[in-house]
């Protein structure tokens, strides 16, 4: 285990933003860390990075506390917010960061992972959003750390530097790190990660792989065209577009079995799993009416 949180507490203000959270980081593993806006994970993050201690509980980063720097060279962060020196060119800032570590990428491998090469004698005030994002990202690997702790790492990027960023995050994984990333893209959760947490108003509310997550919500879509389906009572939810079904089910066997016994004409068939976005919106949804 790299990281661990027992039990936190923290206020911030009037607000307590962790009431009694636990999380376990284990070596290699790609924990995504989910939950709607306020849900308390930067907050759980910033005591994991030794930014913020908890009012109680306990926090452990390689064994020890994350507020002694000799614990935190094992992590490698995305910056909070995007604010870099303002003097530097964007190579400076990389063997800035680079600097702090015993065994580094070296620079021009960092810059060219994360498509910086043409940008590395910019400013970075003089960077997009998008190629600021992508720096953050870039300084959190820099270092060649054990742990990346990326917080909503492809916020604000296009389709195609998310997935390259996705690629390099993975590579990363491959090589033996482990990482724990913040996310509000639930595909990127669900491509990614090898398990999920998910956060709601300061708690952990759900915990697994995706398909466990998925599995927990224990529906099935079933996906048809037809001309128009009666009422069926195995069916939980159903939406019509474009002449094509979605029914929500907790038993696709029986349906597709009363479906057949009906003699509706149908036709492109198909059962899927929920996605995790659903599940997602489920398990808050379950809370809510707690
Ligand atoms: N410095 C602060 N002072 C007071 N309240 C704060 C402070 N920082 C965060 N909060 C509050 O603590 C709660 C948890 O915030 P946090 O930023 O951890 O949530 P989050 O899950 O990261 O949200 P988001 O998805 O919007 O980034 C929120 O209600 C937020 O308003």
């Amino acid at each position: 285990m790299i990281a661990a949180v027992r039990d936190a507490h923290k206020r911030l203000g009037r607000v307590q933003a962790l009431r009694g959270v636990s999380l376990e980081v284990h070596e290699g593993e790609l924990l995504a860390l989910l939950g709607p806006n306020g849900a308390g994970k930067t907050t759980l993050v910033s005591l994991l990075v030794g930014l913020r201690a908890p009012d109680r509980g306990e926090v452990r980063l390689d064994g020890r506390d994350p507020r002694e720097p000799a614990a935190r060279r094992v992590l490698g962060m995305t910056p909070q917010g995007t604010g870099f020196p303002p003097a530097l060119k964007v190579r400076e800032v990389v063997e800035l960061v680079r600097a702090h570590y015993p065994d580094p990428l070296p620079t021009a491998e960092v810059l060219a992972r994360f498509g910086l090469e043409g940008l590395a004698g910019r400013s970075v005030q003089a960077l997009s959003g998008g190629q600021a994002r992508r720096l953050a990202v870039a300084l959190a690997f820099a270092g060649n750390p054990r742990l990346a702790v990326l917080d909503e790492p492809t916020t604000g990027l296009d389709v195609e530097s998310r997935r390259s960023l996705w690629r390099e995050i993975q590579r990363f994984k491959q090589g033996g790190g482990t990482v724990l990333l913040t996310t509000h893209y639930l595909e990127e959760a669900e491509s990614l990660a090898t398990r999920v947490v998910v956060l709601d108003r300061g708690r952990v509310v759900a915990e697994g792989a995706p398909e466990a997550i998925k599995r927990r919500v224990g529906l099935k879509r079933v996906c048809l065209r037809a001309a128009e389906l009666p009422e069926w009572p195995e069916v939980e939810r159903r939406e019509f577009e474009d002449g094509r079904y979605t029914l929500w089910t907790a038993d696709a066997d029986a349906l597709v079995r009363r479906l057949v016994q009906s003699g509706v004409a149908f036709s492109d068939l198909e059962v899927l799993p929920v996605s995790l976005e659903e599940a997602f919106l489920a398990v808050l949804d379950e809370e809510e009416e707690r």
